[in-house]
């Protein structure tokens, strides 16, 4: 991945607010849906405050402007892979710095308070990874004490197929889902509201070029098959969870909603903040050859971070309280490219805008676990809240975000933006 000049920490835009902004600098540049009062869904851009509708600015964007960004979804834009990405990012760059465009561009521009977002891309399948080493450890510890992580974790980069008609764009109510549930002390289960709801701090991968059935994607070309990325919450209810998953894995526990954020952060954005560590320990076995390979810097720098707001705190005023927060590459076993390979591997067909969560990215470190599964030791160790409040998992009222963002010296750093729900009962 090339560092160039759409990169450079001193490129400012007349777009004031995008200078420092947390998330949305002119070094950034994501790609969304997004409809406002008068147009419907189109493509965009996120700079600073705002949004760059993209279809009005056609003309400026001139070879960068392909048909495909006249969709009311990204899947054909995906499809297209990275040189017309690279092209527009280049484009855009040019325009929203260079202050001689201000007089045709602006007007273009829409406050992100007055825009909703949708999601980027027709998601015709959804997959989720659980490459999240430490959170495997923790989660397999509560569900098989004795044998927490099973043999195969360290040759197969474990997923299960998700469900693609419940994924939602970010601000999607949380319904609290029914289900089959066995208390411990039950002798047969009981069918209602789950109590165990829980959350998962995970980054979602969209798929751009994607393969044929029946051709696998090789290691060295899974990372032209990456769109881009956004935060994802793989909302879990762990009470149905813990009595359904045998044999075969999550299914009700997991199906009824799943968040991303609604910007699409590109890989050439990125760039600066991938890096070669992530967690796969010394000595540990050697990937199986399909595996190994890859690009030089295949880890994602990215701090990633969880919120809670609960009702009272919220008619308190008081500042959301940070359940979470870690490194992406802190996490990681496997890495995204060895994920999309692997998923590939049997000539199983990706298709431009699947949709690939990593699974839970919990770190090492006692303040990097990422769901309150893991930060409540399975309901025995309750938080205890600024409020006074109690919590081993979420109850109704609350409010759960997730952000990351990557820094890098020398670099401007950029955000995902978030991704965000709250529980109804
Ligand atoms: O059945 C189990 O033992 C565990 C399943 C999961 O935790 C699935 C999952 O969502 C993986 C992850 O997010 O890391
Ligand atoms: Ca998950
Ligand atoms: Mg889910």
């Amino acid at each position: 991945m090339t560092i160039d000049a759409t990169h450079d920490p001193a490129l400012t835009s007349w777009v004031e607010s995008a200078n420092g902004h947390r998330d949305f600098p002119v070094q950034n540049l994501p790609l969304g849906i997004f409809s406002a009062e008068g147009l419907e869904r189109r493509a965009g851009v996120a700079i600073g405050d705002f949004v760059l509708d993209l279809p009005a600015i056609a003309e400026a964007l001139g070879d960068a402007w392909l048909d495909e960004l006249a969709q009311p979804v990204l899947n054909g834009f995906f499809a297209l892979g990275a040189e017309p990405r690279r092209a527009l990012r280049a484009r855009l760059s040019e325009l929203l710095s260079d202050p001689a465009n201000r007089d045709r561009i602006e007007s273009a521009l829409i406050g992100q308070s007055e825009v909703t977002m949708h999601l980027p891309a027709i998601v015709g399948d959804y997959t989720d990874f659980y490459v999240g080493i430490h959170h495997a450890t923790n989660v397999g510890r509560q569900f098989r004490p004795d044998n927490p992580l099973l043999p195969n974790y360290k040759y197969v980069p474990i997923g299960y197929h998700g469900r693609a008609s419940s994924v939602r764009v970010s601000g999607k109510p949380v319904v609290r889902p029914s289900g089959q549930r066995k208390p411990p002390e039950a002798e047969v289960p009981v069918y209602g509201k789950s109590r165990r709801l829980d959350y998962e701090l995970e980054l979602g991968v969209w798929i751009g070029r994607g393969n044929q059935l029946g051709e696998p994607i090789p290691i060295g070309e899974a990372a032209d098959s990456i769109a881009g990325y956004s935060l994802l919450n793989d909302w879990s209810a762990r009470d149905l969870q813990a009595w359904e998953y045998q044999p075969l894995g999550p299914f009700l526990a997991k199906n009824f909603l799943t968040s991303v954020s609604p910007w699409v952060v590109t890989p050439e954005a990125l760039a600066p903040f991938m890096t070669a560590d992530f967690a796969r320990p010394d000595g540990d076995p050697a990937p199986l050859d399909y595996l190994a390979g890859g690009s030089d810097k295949p880890g994602l720098g990215l701090t990633m971070e969880a919120f809670l707001t609960t009702a009272a705190m919220r008619e308190q005023g008081v500042a959301p309280l940070r359940l979470s927060r870690g490194r992406a590459a802190d996490a990681m076993y496997w890495t995204v490219e060895q994920i999309v390979t692997h998923h590939a591997s049997n000539g199983c067909n990706l298709q431009p805008g699947d949709l690939i969560g990593t699974g839970t990215l919990s770190t090492a470190a006692a303040d990097g676990l990422g769901s309150l599964l893991e930060i409540s030791a399975g309901g025995k160790s309750p938080l205890t809240l600024p409020t006074g409040e109690q919590r081993s998992f979420l109850e109704d009222g609350d409010e759960l975000t997730i952000t990351a963002r990557a820094e890098a010296d020398g670099f401007v750093a950029i955000g995902l933006g978030e991704c965000r729900g709250v529980v109804f009962g």
